[in-house]
């Protein structure tokens, strides 16, 4: 056990087939850390997160939530985990109050607190007044909105989030990027977030660059630079990827 890490990945490899996706990758995010996950396409991101949510079954290398190994205590690891995938996986015709109800249900809440963990969550995120509006009506930055409220019901240790601004506008891009890390600086949460926009990187943040299954580099915003010998991220992660 490990639980002063909010995850903790260690020797994770994986192959689909003879393609092998992940080559022994480790590394560990703690309380109240943003970890950034960068990678050009065909990096792993997409095979970690399959593996961290369970979706693959982890053969080489071990994975822990708060000091669960997801393999052997998989309802407990697993109830430490938020997440919201690239593609939604709203209902769009169910209201916003049904899909985190459902939500809830499947996370076991009872009703009452159910309901106030969902008017708290919306409520931050100024979208409260529109729980009886089907999803299908709102616009993607709100629909957005309503995933990440719905990733923190149960209130995870972990948020897992896959590019998660993918086809949003500027203003929408910014405010949940701001966001996030106000809950990860007021709520001591840890996230993984995978991106490729390096503009989303706050300097605070910790940054791993993947690239051919492979961490190239892992550390904070300013270890990164040093490593690299460069003053942008976008210079270290060219570096990086194209050395490769
Ligand atoms: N189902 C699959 N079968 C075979 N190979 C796969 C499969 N899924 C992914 N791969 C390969 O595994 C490697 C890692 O893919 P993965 O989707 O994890 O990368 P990624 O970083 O998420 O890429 P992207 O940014 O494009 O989503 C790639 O070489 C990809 O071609």
């Amino acid at each position: 056990m490990s639980a002063t890490n909010t995850l903790l990945i260690e020797a994770l490899s994986f192959a689909y087939g003879d393609k092998k996706a992940l080559n022994n990758v480790s590394f560990a995010i703690r309380p109240g850390e943003c970890m950034v996950l960068l990678g050009p396409n065909g990096a792993g991101k997409s095979t970690l997160f399959s593996l961290i949510t369970r979706l693959y079954d982890t053969r080489q290398g071990r994975i822990e939530l708060c000091g669960f190994d997801i393999k052997k205590h998989t309802r407990h690891a697993l109830a430490k985990l938020g997440v919201v995938f690239q593609q939604t996986t709203l209902d769009m015709d169910l209201t916003v109050l049904q899909n985190l109800r459902y939500h809830t249900a499947l996370h076991g809440l009872g009703r009452s607190v159910a309901n106030q963990r969902i008017q708290q969550e919306l409520e931050r995120l100024n979208m409260y007044e529109r729980r009886h509006e089907k999803v299908r009506q709102l616009n993607g930055g709100h629909r957005r909105r309503v995933e990440i409220a719905r990733s923190l019901l149960h209130k995870p240790a972990l948020l897992l989030l896959d590019e998660p601004t993918v086809g949003l506008d500027v203003p929408s891009r910014h405010a949940l990027v701001e966001y996030v890390h106000q809950l990860v600086c007021e709520e001591q949460l840890s996230v993984l977030w995978a991106s490729h926009l390096i503009d989303e990187i706050y300097p605070e943040d910790h940054v791993i660059v993947l690239h051919k299954g492979q961490i190239r580099a892992k550390g904070s915003v300013a270890d990164v630079l040093a490593l690299t010998q460069t003053s942008q991220i976008k210079d270290a992660f060219t570096k990086l990827t194209e050395a490769a």
